[in-house]
């Protein structure tokens, strides 16, 4: 059970050592091309959620992070016993969560510097924490797939 929680450390790890180099080493709008016309890596910063939504409403944020949280912690607990791709979803998710609200405790705002033109459209900058979020929510999904063919199968 423990190998979850520690995927989430890396997970805040990695996020908050890529926000840390960013802030450090690059002015705010500052972008360096990785791959031109694709890919950049931009010094941005986003005091909203996703697409920077509710701008400013850190509370908000607070109280939804922290019932993230231990709806994540109470299912890796009850339910990702038998679930190796729920319980690994769930890290991604709580590490992601807590990367995020650490800035937003510390900084009152989310540092973003993945920036992706996506057929010319300039896909909002994010950050190792909201990949992390992201991934996990797609693998909760495909976890709860797998598992309602599985009691599909064993039912009939
Ligand atoms: C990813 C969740 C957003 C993350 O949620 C969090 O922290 C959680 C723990 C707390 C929120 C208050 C609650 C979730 C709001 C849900 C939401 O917002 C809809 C999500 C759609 C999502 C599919 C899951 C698509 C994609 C998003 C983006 C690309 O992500 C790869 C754009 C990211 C950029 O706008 C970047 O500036 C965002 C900034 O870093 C702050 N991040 C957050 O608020």
């Amino acid at each position: 059970m423990f190998l979850y929680y520690i995927i989430a450390l890396i997970i805040i790890a990695i996020d908050q050592l890529t926000k840390w180099t960013i802030v450090k080493t690059m002015e705010l709008g500052e972008s360096i091309t990785v791959i031109q016309d694709f890919f950049y890596i931009t010094s941005h910063r986003n005091s909203g959620a996703a697409w920077g939504i509710l701008e400013g409403k850190m509370l908000f944020f607070y109280i939804v992070t922290i019932v993230v949280v231990i709806c994540v912690v109470y299912y890796m607990q009850k339910h990702a016993k038998n679930d190796k791709i729920l319980a690994v979803a769930l890290s991604f998710i709580l590490g992601g969560a807590i990367g995020n609200f650490i800035d937003r405790l510390f900084r009152q705002e989310v540092v973003d510097f993945f920036n992706f033109y996506i057929f010319n459209y300039n896909f909002p900058i994010f950050n190792v924490a909201d990949s992390a979020l992201t991934v996990g929510v797609i693998l909760v999904i495909i976890a709860t797939i797998l598992d309602e063919r599985k009691k599909g199968k064993t039912t009939k």
